[in-house]
């Protein structure tokens, strides 16, 4: 991780200015889940009979309703506010002022480019104000997130602004790890390489901080568990 640093430490989150929201229509939720299924699935049976597919075959019948439903139940739910997590906040009674750390939350997004798989790690940081969070609830965060066509960028800086909300500060890291299969298995078909964005602020804007920060995740779980 320390090639991060270097490569990242110009960029703080403050200096980001694009806009984060997921570009969404007016009249997204207008429409029940059921009704979009509906509509998918046949627009996704038009996509297969384009693509020459026989759809009263068997196996083949099934798939635009499967992929209709997988879209809006399951890869893409994070769309919906109605399925954002609820996100339990306590006092910070332990007096805990150091910097907590949830490391290798798995995910897997969607590149919203080509629609293919985007799995990877997030690893994040923050030093409690007044208030502490579930731990589970920052993996939470991460799947709603990750639960929608994404870039990479917009996944990080959406975590991040999240958490900045519910935490109340900005002393908060994001690190993401992904592998994009539009990447490897289409296009350049490049199969080892990975993409890293890191969305930082507050504390995190030190040096200082970002390297204990990567210290902990340099030594792995194993060894600061021991
Ligand atoms: N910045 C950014 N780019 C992404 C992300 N996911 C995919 N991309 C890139 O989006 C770009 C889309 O480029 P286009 O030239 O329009 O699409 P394409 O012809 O399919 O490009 P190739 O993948 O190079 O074949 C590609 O370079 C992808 O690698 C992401 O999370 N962030
Ligand atoms: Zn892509």
């Amino acid at each position: 991780m320390e090639h991060l640093l270097s490569s990242y430490e110009a960029e703080g989150e403050t200096h980001f200015s694009a806009n984060t929201q997921t570009p969404l229509r007016a009249d997204a939720f207008l429409k029940t889940d059921e009704e979009k299924i509906l509509a998918i699935s046949k627009h996704f049976a038009a996509i297969m009979e384009e693509l020459g597919l026989d759809l009263s075959d068997d196996s083949l019948r099934g798939t635009p309703h499967r992929v209709a439903k997988m879209y809006v139940k399951e890869l893409f739910s994070g769309l919906n506010p109605a399925n954002k997590p609820g996100i339990s906040i306590f006092e910070n009674k332990y007096g805990y002022h150091q910097m907590l750390i949830e490391q290798d939350i798995e995910f897997i997004s969607a590149c919203e480019h080509h629609f293919l798989p985007m799995p990877g790690k997030a690893h994040i940081a923050y030093i409690p104000n007044g208030k502490v969070i579930g731990l589970s609830k920052i993996n939470r965060i991460v799947k709603y997130y990750a639960k929608r066509p994404q870039v990479q960028e917009r996944l990080s800086k959406q975590i991040f602004q999240e958490l900045q909300e519910v935490l109340n500060t900005s002393d908060i890291i994001v690190v993401i790890t992904a592998h994009h299969m539009c990447v490897s298995m289409r296009g350049v078909e490049d199969q080892s390489s990975k993409t890293t964005t890191i969305s930082y602020g507050g504390k995190f804007e030190e040096k200082e901080t970002r390297k204990d920060f990567f210290q902990v995740l340099n030594l792995g779980t194993d060894t600061v568990i021991r």
